[in-house]
């Protein structure tokens, strides 16, 4: 059975989710493995060499509960960011703009330390620290994307418009326009040598 049909979404319902590590025994997650974020990571050699030896590592997982696609209503869950690197830049989700571009998202960090991206179409960015007990504010017209610059996962609890829908095109065809990298032991954003490929 899918998340849509296990809950409730006109009289209500709850559903677990673990405060460290983000899962829930009730729900099924959506998986991202590294074979499926081929060009995003700025390295393309290191991202080879990862998969060669014929591992394929999970990078992120978070949970489409399947709310209605309706603007009264709310998507929400968790979303799950794994530590790692490509080359040296951190492990990260894939990112997105919101098909209704004026809607925002709220993310609260449950646990794990690491970065949202936001980038707005005309190029104003910043990065937005994520660690446990602060919550994000993604606001309206801006893409987002989480950034794991920690040893553990980076988890965060998610609340968005049900209709909002999610635009990955902009975003796989052009990249964005930084990427955090790690330089001396520390969490850097550099200018993305790939933008607007
Ligand atoms: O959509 P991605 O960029 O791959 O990130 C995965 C997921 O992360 C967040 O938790 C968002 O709220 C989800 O809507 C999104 O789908
Ligand atoms: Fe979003």
């Amino acid at each position: 059975m899918g998340n849509a049909e296990k809950f409730d979404w006109v009289r209500g319902f709850t559903c677990d989710f673990d405060l460290v590590n983000g899962l829930s025994k009730t729900a099924e997650s959506t998986k991202r493995y590294l074979s499926q974020m081929k060009g995003m990571y700025a390295d393309d050699a290191a991202f080879d060499k990862m998969l060669e030896g014929g591992d394929d590592p999970l990078v992120y997982e978070f949970y489409e509960m399947g709310a209605p696609e309706l603007p009264g209503d709310l998507a929400f869950g968790t979303s799950i960011t794994y530590p790692g690197k490509v080359g040296d830049e951190y492990f990260m989700t894939k990112g997105h703009f919101h098909t209704i571009l004026d809607t925002g998202e709220v993310y609260y960090c449950l646990s794990g330390h690491g970065y949202m991206l936001l980038e707005s179409p005309e190029g104003d960015w910043s990065l937005q620290e994520m660690k446990a007990g602060e919550a994000v504010y993604v606001p309206k017209r801006y893409a987002h994307r989480s950034i794991n610059i920690g040893d553990t996962p980076l988890v965060t609890f998610f609340v968005f418009r049900g209709d909002a829908g999610h635009d990955y095109g902009t975003i796989e065809t052009k990249g964005y326009r930084n990427l955090v990298v790690e330089k001396g032991g520390k969490a850097v954003a550099v200018p993305n040598p790939k933008w607007g490929e």
